[in-house]
């Protein structure tokens, strides 16, 4: 059996961050993640000129219900489509001219339909290069505030800037949404913009956010539900026990819904009131899953899924083409690498039951791709990574604390 402490979610940081600089005071946030997702968007704000003060268990950020404290900044975002993503909306909303960069994949990664949407409610904002790509630059004079209509159906966080961004306008917003995908984040948004004093309005699909700002608080960070799969899934593939502390019940982050997966697949699982337990039992079943919901965890899946004793189906997963790598094809490719029988259509992948024989994995720089096939190396000797280390996104440590972990549940 075993017991982890997982660290904290990236997406909880990240929003933790956004709505602490823009609060009327200074909040401390406990347990944020250290990775470079989130020291990026902490960087990013230093940048714009918030003080993020750091010590290892929490940071401290002055709030600026104003805005970025200088007038011109140069921002890079790295890889982390959080930062990429919800900073040039805060930008926004203050006065001043903003450039935002950011890696070569993030730069591929879609954005025209928040910097459309952000256009319509007047924010001067022009792409560098392509239009609807990094690099751009927001010319802020503060939002008014209006109606917004949005399509979230290849990210939802479109949505979740522009629902940050919604309290730092003049007169509110209300969002009107066509598609959206990822559904669980929008509602992780929802509940920490509560949680800083603001309560958000539906009427049908639209998203009605009131004006008035954030109120500064103390806020505690959940430990990271996307990154637990990865020790859910070595429970469930080698018959283990794993605990995942500080994730139960009351938890915010739909990734944690990956555990009914695995319950579907045959492991036992426990949500208790403040931790989480999956159970090996020896069955995997095959299984066809919609992973809408919670895509991060697609590789995860796929990654044991030719243990499984039938055919393992993941249906409606065509966002996970424009994540850090195509995933849907960097998954099919690499289970192939290990001689697993794998199709894909443009949003699902099947993989047939097999017996992997190890190889080497190409990452494509995403730390899923490595984090997944970790836990097909509990079973598959052998396997191997071009960038191992490309785990720093969201868990620097991974490899240590998942070594932990294998010496506990396989030994
Ligand atoms: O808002 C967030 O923190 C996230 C939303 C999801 O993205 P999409 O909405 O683009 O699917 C998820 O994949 C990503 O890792 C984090
Ligand atoms: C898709 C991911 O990250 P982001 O979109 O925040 O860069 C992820 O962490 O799997």
């Amino acid at each position: 059996m075993a017991l982890v402490h997982i660290p904290g979610s990236k997406s909880i940081t990240a929003r933790a961050l956004f709505l602490a600089a823009a609060a009327d005071g200074v909040t401390t946030l406990q347990r944020p993640l250290r990775s470079d997702d989130t020291e990026g968007f902490a960087e990013g704000l230093a940048r714009l000129g918030y003080r993020v003060g750091r010590t290892p268990d929490s940071w401290q950020v002055d709030g600026r219900p104003q805005g970025p404290a200088v007038p011109e900044a140069d921002v890079y975002c790295r890889d982390g489509a959080t930062t990429a993503r919800f900073l040039p909306a805060l930008a926004a909303a203050g006065h001043g001219t903003y450039r935002f960069d950011a890696s070569p994949q993030m730069r591929r990664r879609p954005l025209l339909p928040l910097t459309r949407a952000l256009r319509d409610l007047g924010v001067d904002l022009r792409h560098e290069e392509a239009e609807g790509h990094h690099p751009l630059t927001v010319t802020a004079h503060g939002v008014e505030g209006g109606e917004v209509v949005l399509d979230a159906g290849q990210s939802s966080q479109y949505l979740t800037a522009l629902l940050l961004l919604g309290p730092l306008t003049r007169t509110g917003l209300r969002i009107t949404v066509t598609d959206l995908v990822s559904v669980p984040y929008v509602e992780i948004t929802l509940a920490m913009m509560r949680s800083f004093g603001v309560e958000v309005g539906r009427e049908g699909s639209t998203y009605v956010v009131p004006p008035g700002g954030y109120r500064a608080t103390t806020y505690a960070i959940e430990p990271d539900a996307s990154t637990s799969s990865y020790f859910f899934a070595a429970a469930a593939l080698t018959g283990g026990e794993v605990t995942v502390a500080g994730l139960g019940e009351g938890a915010l982050q739909g990734d944690l819904g990956f555990v009914e997966v695995l319950r579907r697949m045959g492991a036992q699982v426990e949500i208790g009131a403040d931790r989480t337990t999956v159970r090996g039992t020896g069955q995997l079943h095959g299984i066809t899953v919609t992973m809408r919901d919670i895509s991060d965890t697609m590789p995860t899946l796929a990654a044991i899924a030719p243990f499984a004793s039938g055919p393992v189906r993941i249906e409606d997963v065509a966002n996970t083409r424009v994540k850090e790598c195509d995933r849907l094809d960097a998954c099919a490719e690499n289970l192939r690498r290990l001689g697993v029988d794998v199709a894909t259509g443009e949003d699902w992948i099947e993989i047939r039951p097999g017996v992997p024989s190890g190889a080497e994995i190409k990452t494509y720089g995403d730390h899923r791709i490595v984090m997944s096939f970790a836990v097909t190396g509990l079973r598959t000797p052998g396997i191997s990574f071009d960038d191992p280390g490309c785990v720093r996104k969201t868990f620097p440590g991974f490899h240590e604390a998942f070594a932990r972990l294998k010496g506990e549940i396989v030994g």
